[in-house]
């Protein structure tokens, strides 16, 4: 205690020296002795006292209070003041400065010493607190907490202002309950309010922000609940910032839920790959429940083959320290399933590998989904055979066979005869039922190796491997046309129809599987066009033919622009009254190198394409510019009989195409008849609509080549028909053949009935033509009064006709 550093203040020059010989005569040291204020606060600062003696009352402009607060506030030292008389004035100010004790003048030495030693002892516990505090705050600065304190808790509304301390690191917060409610998510707020009322002892997370502008965090509040002797209650606690803990469980909280409910296997291994943890979802994809398979390397039991020695070296030295991939896996009672696995590898903040997390899910289903995708890629769902892909898959690969065995290939390729117009009348549902039936009598009808398909609408495309010969093939072939025209049960009536098959051997000089399938379509085009329900192979012949379409094909594409083309006229005789009653229009090609081309070589080509719209548009001018032509040369009551194809009929523009020919010629409706083939009326709506339309026109229709379609002779009547042609091919054995007279009688009562006109073409004879008019039939046709003719020798041939007649 003795040899402590004392200052005096004291403007009294006796008193002061008095001071020092009492305090040396204690054993303390005097650093010196100031006489105002301002001398006192340098000297402080300069000798570093251990202690203030201060006057209060300083003889100078500075007083003594003065100069001890700023002592006090620069340099914390103790000061006690010396008086001789006080004042309330003065003494509340030396109370300001929170001195350590006071002197009263006269000094007494065992009062002096007394006093200093207080003093000093005070300021010692003081400095003992300062450290303790100083050691607590930042001890709660690492532990981000801050300390408060609240009075009162019995009043506690949020209008009180009770005050709350709170030790908030850089300094203390000292501010009202209801700021610091402010402060408080407003969620919270009642929470926190209770427990400050109601509780003893509490602990909550709240979200505090510090001001309005910073973001909610999560603070956890600790309180006690004490009672002071004083009676009064405080509430101190400490509220630690537990966000980035909290944020961290949160994410815990969400791993672990992501761990107990994805339906992915987990399993976690240390960084030597024994395994550690499994989620429920491993154990209910293996079968394995955590105790058995604690320790174990997944490539022990869970892997059908263990990753390659490289794998796990290789996933940290490639730096990415994960992996996809599809592995087989096995379960615990043997059962093999396809996985999706993710390996990834976990290391330290000093990069050491802790853990491996294998993660994995069985994809079982969707293997076995892609799997049915790929069959139904390949499948017809009307009729469940192969589709158009599957057809050509195997022909592919037939054909790629055939090139190491030297074995052949055929190809049956069948288009249904007639289909249409079982669609068309019965609905699509019972054209469906016919195309499964008939797709089950094809696969009743082969071998087992033989493939079906259906290649689309009413083609089936047959694929035959390794045929033994020709005539086993054309056996086969057989039996299918057979297969088809058996009865057909649908729902609402039996129906027969039939086939035509065109068939193709693959050949060495037939190169791959594209050329048989042309080849055999080929040949079905040939069966076709010889009538349907037949067979036709594809041989030398018909390879020439079909060399000729080809070339034909190429060439009718310039024949328009180039005027390759031209119309023909052959005369339609009236019967009855020996006259010219007009002409069909009959077109014709003649090509530079390939000479004439008759049309039933290049119409029915013309006809697979949008050509045929532009040629018979073009006829359609052409026939009316003709008619024109002969009213203008005086040849009255004529018309032209133009023939349209179905593909016309489909184009809607065709109704327009024919009334502005009849407008640019200034010709009457009537000079105009359209021929349309029996298969081309029974084709669909649009055509049916359209048949209406020029019907409304005013424009006359007639059936040519009537009999060889499908049309029986009581659908007539339900046909917007002017005219029924009978095809020559009846006409040409009259008189003799019997049934050929029968059905030439039948149309023309029946057309009598309906109130139609009869045309026969083909007669080339006068007993043809004797029986015909016998019969009742109006008009004739035939090179037995003339083939066609050119425009102008239509009109030569018909004025003289008419004036012979
Ligand atoms: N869509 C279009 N089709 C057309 C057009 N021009 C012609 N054709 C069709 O081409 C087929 C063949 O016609 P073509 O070679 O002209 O034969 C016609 C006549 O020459 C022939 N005929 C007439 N009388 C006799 C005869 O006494 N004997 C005999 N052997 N043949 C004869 O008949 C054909 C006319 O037949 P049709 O049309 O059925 O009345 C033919 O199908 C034409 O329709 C065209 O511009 N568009």
């Amino acid at each position: 205690m003795k040899h402590r550093k004392i200052l005096i203040v004291e403007d009294e020059k006796i008193t002061a020296l008095d001071l020092e010989l009492t305090l040396v005569d204690l054993g303390y040291i005097v650093v010196g002795s100031a006489a105002n204020g301002e001398n006192a606060i340098e000297m402080a600062q300069q000798l570093k006292p251990d202690l203030v003696l201060m006057d209060i009352h300083l003889n100078t402009p500075m007083l003594g209070t003065e100069a001890a607060r700023i002592i006090v506030e620069k340099q914390q030292l103790p000061v006690v003041f010396l008086t001789a008389y006080t004042d309330n004035r003065s003494l509340d100010a030396a109370s300001n400065c929170l001195p350590y004790g006071y002197l009263v003048k006269p000094f007494e030495k065992r009062e002096v010493d007394a006093t200093i030693r207080i003093a000093f002892a005070r300021y010692d516990a003081d400095i003992e607190i300062r450290l303790s505090e100083q050691r607590l705050r930042l001890a709660l600065d690492a532990a981000h907490m801050s300390v408060w304190e609240w009075q009162s808790p019995s009043t506690l509304n949020t209008t009180n202002t009770a005050q709350l301390v709170a030790v908030d690191p850089p300094g203390v917060i000292s501010q009202p309950l209801d700021m610091l409610l402010e402060h408080i998510h407003p969620e919270d707020r009642i929470a926190v309010q209770q427990d400050v009322e109601n509780s003893a002892h509490f602990s909550r997370i709240i979200r505090m922000r510090k001001s309005q502008q910073s973001e909610y965090r999560r603070v956890e509040l600790f309180a006690n609940l004490f009672l002071w002797s004083d009676n009064n209650c405080r509430v101190v606690g400490v509220a630690q910032d537990v966000d980035d803990r909290y944020k961290a469980d949160e994410k815990l909280r969400q791993a672990s839920a992501v761990f107990n409910c994805t339906s992915e296997g987990i399993v976690i291994t240390d960084g030597g790959r024994k395994i550690i943890s499994v989620n429920p979802a491993f154990e209910e994809i293996t079968g394995y429940e955590l105790s058995e398979v604690k320790g174990l390397d997944p490539d022990d039991f869970l892997h059908a083959r263990r990753h390659s020695d490289q794998f796990y070296p290789r996933l940290h030295d490639e730096g990415k320290n994960f992996w996809s991939g599809e592995i087989g896996c096995s379960t615990k009672s043997g059962h093999r399933f396809p996985a999706w696995e993710h390996v990834c590898s976990v290391y330290d903040e000093v990069g050491h590998l802790t853990n491996y997390v294998f993660t994995f899910s069985d994809i079982s289903e969707l293997r076995r989904a892609e799997k049915n995708l790929a069959r139904m890629a390949y499948l017809d769902a009307l009729t469940g055979l192969g589709n158009r892909v599957h057809m050509e898959r195997v022909l592919e690969d037939a054909m790629e066979r055939r090139d190491d065995s030297r074995s052949s290939v055929a190809v049956l390729y069948m288009d249904l005869d007639g289909f249409k117009v079982v669609n068309d009348t019965l609905g699509h549902s019972e054209g469906d039922r016919l195309l499964q039936i008939l797709a089950q009598r094809f696969q009743d009808s082969v071998r087992e190796g033989d493939i079906v398909t259906r290649i689309g609408g009413d083609e089936f495309v047959i694929v035959v491997q390794d045929i033994e010969s020709e005539v086993g093939l054309r056996k086969m072939a057989q039996k299918l046309l057979r297969a088809v025209q058996a009865p057909i049960e649908l729902n609402r009536e039996t129906v027969e129809v039939s086939v035509s098959i065109g068939v193709a051997i693959s050949k060495p000089s037939i190169k791959d599987f594209d050329e048989l399938l042309r080849a055999a379509d080929t040949a079905l085009f040939e069966a076709k066009h010889q009538g349907k329900n037949r067979i036709c192979f594809y041989d030398f012949v018909l390879a020439m033919e079909s060399g000729e379409r080809l070339r034909i094909e190429r060439h009718l594409k310039q024949a328009l622009n180039n005027h390759e083309l031209t119309v023909e006229y052959q005369p339609l005789i009236d019967i009855d009254n020996q006259r010219v009653r007009g002409a069909e229009a009959l077109c014709r090609w003649y090509h530079p190198e390939l000479g004439m081309i008759p049309p039933d070589r290049f119409i029915p080509i013309a006809e697979q394409s949008d050509m045929i719209i532009n040629i018979g548009a073009w006829v359609l001018q052409e026939s009316c510019r003709a008619i024109r032509g002969w009213l203008d040369a005086g040849i009255k009551d004529v018309s032209v009989a133009v023939n349209v194809s179905v593909r016309q009929l489909c184009d809607t523009s065709f109704c327009n195409i024919v009334a502005a020919a009849l407008k640019k010629y200034d010709l009457d409706v009537s000079s105009l008849e359209l021929e349309i083939t029996e298969s081309a009326l029974q084709s669909n709506d649009r055509v049916r609509n359209q048949l209406d339309q020029l019907r409304t026109l005013g424009v006359r229709l007639a059936i040519d080549d009537f009999g060889t379609g499908y049309s029986s002779l009581s659908r007539l009547k339900h046909l917007p028909i002017d005219r029924v042609k009978i095809d020559r091919s009846f006409v040409k054995d009259l008189p003799n053949d019997e049934s050929d007279i029968e059905i030439c009688r039948a149309i023309l009562a029946l057309c009598k009935v309906l109130d139609m006109q009869v045309t026969a073409e083909g007669v080339e004879n006068e007993a043809q033509l004797n029986m015909l008019r016998d019969m009742g039939c109006g008009c004739i046709q035939g090179y037995y009064f003339s083939r066609s003719l050119v425009y102008e020798r239509f009109i030569e041939w018909a004025k003289a006709y008419n004036k012979i007649a």
